[in-house]
């Protein structure tokens, strides 16, 4: 599944670049409002929320009908989420840029945006910061070494976080070597779209307590939080199971409950 969505990523962006080029995003980001902290904002005492506005899915198509992203990312807000997670992809997550810009420009959202999409180019982190992203997602199996520290670092230059997602030990060993400062665990396989939390276990160990992590997928109870929690996790990334519900800020309270 992912090796189809970077390729159709990799020809998307090609033809995006002819549209817009690098200097045009270069001259929108001088326009952009400054980034805010995402990493800080999942620093606190207790396990954060990254909420995601995700209106459809590979592994489960679409999530819900009459979805207005902006109004969700205002409920999300007024939860009291950490941080927004937005999807830029349009062709298996319908999302885009353009929301991203939508929700990151609103006068009514003030927490960090992540600018959420299978990223391989410099191109879509200029994209990423021109919608006024506060944070991108890094994807350690999508990219070779040196294209992840190169990424790592002009995510940084921008002014923006990198959470750098993992699948397995070798990608845990990958992010730290390539400077990653928030690590993100994937619980969900991507081939078999099945979650599998003890290997999340495993991985945690691998993680020294001075890197932000993050537990993503597949997270639906406040059982699975706890358990998240007992990790010893910073934040968690979840989506499905708040999108899915007709009461967005009670599952939210419900499964956060402070
Ligand atoms: O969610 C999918 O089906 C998926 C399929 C292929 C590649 C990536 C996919 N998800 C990306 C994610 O990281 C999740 O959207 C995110 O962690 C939230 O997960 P969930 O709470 O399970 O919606």
């Amino acid at each position: 599944m992912l090796d189809d969505i970077v390729a159709y990523k990799k020809h998307e962006t090609e033809s995006k670049e002819k549209q817009l080029t690098i200097s045009q995003l270069k001259q929108q980001i001088k326009k952009a409002r400054s980034p805010r902290n995402f990493k800080h904002a999942l620093s606190g005492a207790n396990i954060s929320l990254i909420a995601e506005v995700k209106k459809k899915s590979p592994s489960k198509g679409i999530l819900k009908e009459n979805f207005n992203h902006l109004e969700i990312a205002k409920l999300y807000q007024k939860a009291g989420v950490s941080a927004i997670s937005v999807l830029g992809d349009e062709h298996f997550f319908a999302g885009s840029s353009e929301i991203v810009r939508s929700i990151a420009s609103n006068s009514d959202i003030s927490v960090p945006v992540m600018f959420k999409d299978f990223i391989a180019s410099e191109y879509q982190l200029y994209e990423a910061r021109a919608s006024n992203a506060d944070a991108v997602l890094l994807i350690v199996r999508i990219l070779d070494q040196n294209t992840l520290k190169d990424l790592i670092a002009k995510t940084h230059e921008l002014g923006m976080s990198a959470l750098v997602e993992t699948f397995d030990e070798s990608d845990v060993k990958r992010a730290l070597e390539a400077g990653a400062e928030i690590i993100g665990i994937n619980n969900r396989d991507l081939d078999t779209f099945k979650t599998d939390f003890e290997k999340t276990r495993r991985l945690m160990e691998l993680i020294p307590d001075n890197i932000i992590t993050v537990s993503e997928s597949g997270i639906h109870t406040r059982e699975d939080v706890l358990f998240m929690e007992s990790l010893g996790f910073n934040a968690m990334l979840i989506g499905e199971s708040i999108i899915c519900q007709e009461d967005i800020p009670g599952k939210i309270s419900e499964i956060m409950m402070d």
